[in-house]
């Protein structure tokens, strides 16, 4: 991993996109294809917009993480964080391949557990957690909540006693590290919501071991998302190996170091996160503290699984102007590039569009935002209406994100599993927009 950011100007081309995706192939009669799956043949099935994730990509991206972790001679174990992409689908396809879980809510923990991941195998991190879900977690046995305050941790250690258990947890550790990444997603600067003041944690750790209905085995630590230099990881974790050697120091145990997620992904021309360099990171900083480790991954292995599959509605031209290509998909479906000015690749699902001279275009949603913008002069082949594109790299933070505003339905979802596709979420039926809703008696129609 480089150390500065190797971003630059220009845009990558269609080739050059596939060739860093190497789940995707541009056949010359079927089109796009994942996985040896025909795009267009599941949009012609299920119509778009529709959210395609590749099984294959999700278990070999996995499985880099936990062997780049093995080669490095650490024990770690690895916990999907289930924000990234919550489908009981993805979340079954990882217990079964034996991963544990990072949540944030009660909903996720329903999930996890329905999912069939064991509560022992679950971390419970989030800013700010209810009464209500925290003792539903300590009901259930998660294996560790993260703790984010002092005065969570009193919460805590009061529901645990009252429920006669023993909640196992870790402190996060704000360790004031500028993750270099984009400002809304970085965590571990002091300016931040999250975590410990680095300055209190080891104080607040020896209260911690006292406290009835505690057992305090760690710490945790997760600077920011989209991380893609591993200088900052080093950072951090340096400074979280001074804390355990400090805190040994005064007798208190340490045996567990929850070193977060955030390893960054390739969406323009960046080169993405290592898994390697993040091994080597956490071995050269806390190899030597005979800790068990951990990692909450979420958006490296699952972000380039997954595509958008959506249509042209309009090419709306303006003369010398760049033409806007109006989706059928909107930012309520991926909301990231009206969220962050997040680079999606667009790449459309025909050999023959793909083959196309590109000229510069606008390629926007149907919302009515001028926000609801995908790309901005991006140099894609003209496409008529009708014509069909892939968005590339929405397996995270894309169909969790979503919404119904401008009651657009949820888009349909399909996963391809060893080559065949299924079904995992039909798209939304329209009267499920108000199904949940009441009007009061006197405001129904007939009503003066
Ligand atoms: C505590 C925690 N762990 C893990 C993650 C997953 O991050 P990422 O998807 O960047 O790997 C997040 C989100 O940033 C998080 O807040
Ligand atoms: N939603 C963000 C990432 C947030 C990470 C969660 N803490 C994104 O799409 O990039």
């Amino acid at each position: 991993m480089a150390d500065a950011l190797p971003y630059t100007d220009a845009d990558p081309t269609v080739t050059e996109l596939l060739a860093t995706h190497p789940n995707l192939k541009m056949d010359g009669v079927c089109g796009l294809m994942m996985d040896g799956v025909s795009l267009t043949a599941i949009a012609n099935a299920v119509g778009t917009p529709t959210w395609v994730i590749s099984a294959d990509t999700l278990r070999t991206r996995m499985a880099r993480l936990k062997n780049a972790m093995q080669a490095a001679g650490l024990d770690v174990s690895l916990h999907y964080a289930v924000k990234a992409n919550d489908h009981l689908a993805i979340l079954s396809l990882l217990g079964k391949e034996g991963f544990g879980a990072d949540i944030v809510s009660g909903g996720e923990l329903a999930r996890a557990l329905k999912a069939g991941i064991a509560a022992n195998k679950i971390v419970f991190s989030g800013v700010g957690k209810s009464d209500a879900e925290l003792q539903e977690a300590i009901a259930h046995g998660v294996g560790q909540i993260n703790v984010e305050s002092a005065e969570e941790l009193d919460i805590i250690a009061a529901i645990a006693q009252k429920l006669g258990r023993t909640a196992t947890i870790t402190l996060r550790i704000n360790p004031d590290v500028d993750a270099k990444t984009h400002a809304k997603i970085t965590t571990g600067l002091a300016a931040n919501k999250f975590g410990i003041p680095y300055e209190e944690a080891a104080s607040l750790y020896a209260r911690a071991s006292t406290l009835p209905g505690i057992n305090a085995v760690g710490f945790a630590t997760h600077i920011g998302s989209q991380i893609l230099s591993v200088a900052p990881y080093r950072a951090a974790y340096a400074r979280m190996a001074e804390l355990v050697q400090s805190v040994r120091s005064q007798g208190l145990s340490v045996s567990v170091m929850d070193c977060g997620g955030g390893l960054g992904i390739s969406y323009r021309t960046e080169v993405e996160g290592q898994p390697e360099a993040l091994a080597g990171a956490m071995k050269a900083e806390l190899g030597h503290l005979g800790l068990k480790l951990a990692i909450e991954p979420g958006r490296w292995p699952i972000g380039p699984a997954g595509v958008l599959l959506g249509q042209v509605i309009l090419n709306k031209a303006r003369g010398a102007e760049a033409p806007f290509y109006v989706l059928d998909t909107a930012m309520n479906d991926l909301l990231r590039p009206s969220m962050y000015d997040a680079w999606h690749g667009i790449v459309p699902l025909s050999a023959q569009d793909a083959a196309t001279p590109a000229i510069p275009a606008h390629v926007v949603g149907p919302v009515c935002e001028s926000g609801d913008t995908f790309a901005r002069d991006r140099l894609l082949p003209p496409l008529q209406r009708g014509a069909r594109v892939a968005i590339l790299d929405t397996g995270a933070y894309g169909a969790v994100m979503s919404s119904t505003y401008n009651s657009r339905p949820m888009a349909a979802e399909v996963l391809i599993d060893n080559g065949t596709w299924h079904s995992i979420r039909p798209r939304q039926k329209r009267d499920a927009l108000w199904h949940t809703e009441t009007v009061p008696a006197h405001l129904t129609a007939g009503n003066t």
